[in-house]
């Protein structure tokens, strides 16, 4: 057996020998053929095939290289000699990778392969659209012949599907802003990016713990549910509409979404959009795993405009007659009401709702506002939003976040005289998380004080309150005995007009009659 393994070693050898002499001595086309019927006898001795996997195919950039590249990156370990270090643009993290010509084992299914990274000169430059590197880079993976359509046909998904991971974990999210307006830049994008780096997470987001784990586990399902909605032949996109007063945490709800799932965020300036068509485009160069957001949905455009139309009647419900064709024809633009905005409600529900919103997948639309009741209900039918979350004024369990966020407090830190007061009133007081965390940041040194001065805040706007409420609801009182009474006066009105009316009726009767006897 020794014998036999020394004899093919040899062989082996040889041919390799055979191989590099050709390279040198022989012309091109002949070098290629003998290369060829060697390859063909060195396959034959070997357990072994081989799979290229260049860097650049043609004159595209082959996106499986970088897959390898990537998803090597997280299973070289830090103990070897010499290892490649990468920072990718937009990127925090560092990544390692191979070096030059340095080979690796894997493991997948319990299969080994062997991968090694080839680089090479490039030589004499062929002709090409754009410069090519100096070095030709690849990686050759090596599997046993007997593994291979059992690697083959898993194996390639699998690190394309690490790397994905990986490259969304390394990358910085990003903020897009089309503040430019309609105006591309020079690779032709409407978008502006920044990277997001806000510190928002469901964890620090002060609100009911169990709405909290609604939503997240919505988001999760939504992340997950790509087979659900291609099994139900629904776009995968889902639509959430926050809504609540001021500082109540709607753009921090946003931020904590984003950091979540890890998707970029799309902040759309509709004042910025100047027609539908334009709305499209920038919908087109939104990428997929992202958020669009529209805050302040109800100032951003003027969506009672198909009430100014002449088509759209004055129900709100009224989806007949051509509704929505109407108001595309008359958008608020056309005539002149909006300052030459002509982007439309239908424009909008078809950018959220419409064949477009289908280009790309796994999208998340999120539309704010601070009136609810101000919004179109074409807008908040079912179907179209389809969460509504109501962020409120905080209350206990939210107030409890905010004191761990700020003073580091946990449920058991505080006396619970303490704590129960703050329970009690926390719900008269109608503060947002946004008043409470200023005045929580204000003393964030000094804890104690932090928590007395809290509950003199809550006390004092509890008691606000309820001398407002008390003055409101006289005032209410007020205006409901002012409206009986003018109610009743418009009721006798009505019951004298009518006497009234007929004696003009039968004055002018009179004086026709009499003008008809002078006659
Ligand atoms: N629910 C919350 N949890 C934690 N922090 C909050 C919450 N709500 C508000 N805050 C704090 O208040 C600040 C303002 O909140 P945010 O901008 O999210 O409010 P908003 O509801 O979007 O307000 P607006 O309607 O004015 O846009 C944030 O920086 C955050 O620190
Ligand atoms: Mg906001």
């Amino acid at each position: 057996m020794k014998e036999y393994w020394a004899s093919l070693a040899s062989i082996l050898g040889v041919l390799a020998f055979c191989q590099s002499l050709l390279q040198v001595i022989f012309p091109p086309e002949l070098r290629f053929a003998s290369l060829k019927l060697l390859n063909r006898i060195f396959n034959m001795f070997t357990s072994y095939c081989y799979f290229d996997i260049t860097e650049i195919d043609g004159v595209n950039t082959n996106e499986l290289y970088n897959a390898v590249q990537l998803y090597l990156s997280s299973s070289v370990s830090i103990s070897g000699s010499r290892l490649s270090l990468t920072r990718a643009l937009n990127s925090s993290a560092i990544t390692f990778g191979l070096t030059n010509n340095d080979s690796i084992f894997d493991t997948f299914n319990g299969v080994t392969v062997l991968w090694e990274h080839v680089v090479t000169q490039r030589q004499a430059q062929t002709f090409s659209w754009r410069p090519l590197p100096d070095e030709k880079r690849g990686f050759t993976l090596r599997i046993k012949k007997k593994d291979k359509n059992l690697i083959l046909d898993s194996y390639l998904d699998y690190i394309m599907e690490r790397a994905n991971d990986i490259r969304r974990r390394n990358q910085d999210r990003l903020l897009y802003t089309n503040s430019r307006g309609g105006s591309l830049d020079s690779r032709g994008h409407p978008w502006e990016s920044v990277p997001f780096k806000h510190p928002s997470t469901f964890e620090t987001l002060a609100m009911d713990p169990v709405k909290k784990g609604e939503i997240m586990e919505d988001l999760k399902d939504f992340a997950n549910g790509q087979s659900f909605y291609q099994k139900t032949g629904r776009a995968w996109k889902r639509g959430y509409l926050l809504y609540g007063p001021p500082g109540t945490g709607k753009s921090s709800m946003i931020a904590a979404m984003a950091n979540y799932l890890g998707y970029d965020i799309y902040d759309l300036e509709l004042t910025e959009v100047h027609t539908n068509s334009e709305l499209r485009k920038l919908l087109m160069k939104t990428s997929s795993k992202s958020i669009i957001v529209i805050e302040d949905i109800d100032c951003s455009i003027n969506l009672s405009n198909r009430k100014k139309s002449g088509g759209g009647g004055a129900n709100p419900m009224g989806r007949g007659g051509g509704y929505y064709d109407t108001e595309m024809r008359s958008g608020s633009g056309s005539n002149g009401e909006d300052g030459g905005n002509s982007i439309t409600l239908s424009g909008l529900l078809n950018f959220t709702d419409g064949l477009w919103s289908c280009c790309g997948s796994e999208r998340i639309f999120v539309f704010t506002t601070n009136h609810i009741d101000k919004l179109d209900p074409a807008l908040l039918r079912s179907g179209r939003m389809d969460m509504h979350i109501f962020m409120s004024y905080c209350s206990f369990p939210a107030l409890k976040i905010l004191l761990k966020n700020y003073l580091g407090y946990e449920e058991g830190d505080l006396e619970a005289a303490v704590l129960k007061q703050m329970e009690e009133i926390v719900g008269k007081a109608q503060m947002t998380p946004a008043d409470i965390s200023e005045v929580l940041i204000k003393n964030r040194r000094y804890k104690h004080k932090a928590v007395s001065e809290l509950l003199e805040a809550l006390k004092g706007r509890a008691e606000r309150n309820l001398k407002n409420g008390g003055v409101r609801e006289k005032i209410n009182l007020m205006n409901n005995l002012e409206l009986e009474s003018e109610e009743e006066e418009q009721e006798k009105r009505a019951l004298e007009s009518p006497l009234e009316g007929s004696d003009v009726e039968d004055s002018c009767q009179k004086d026709e009659d009499e003008e008809e006897e002078k006659k």
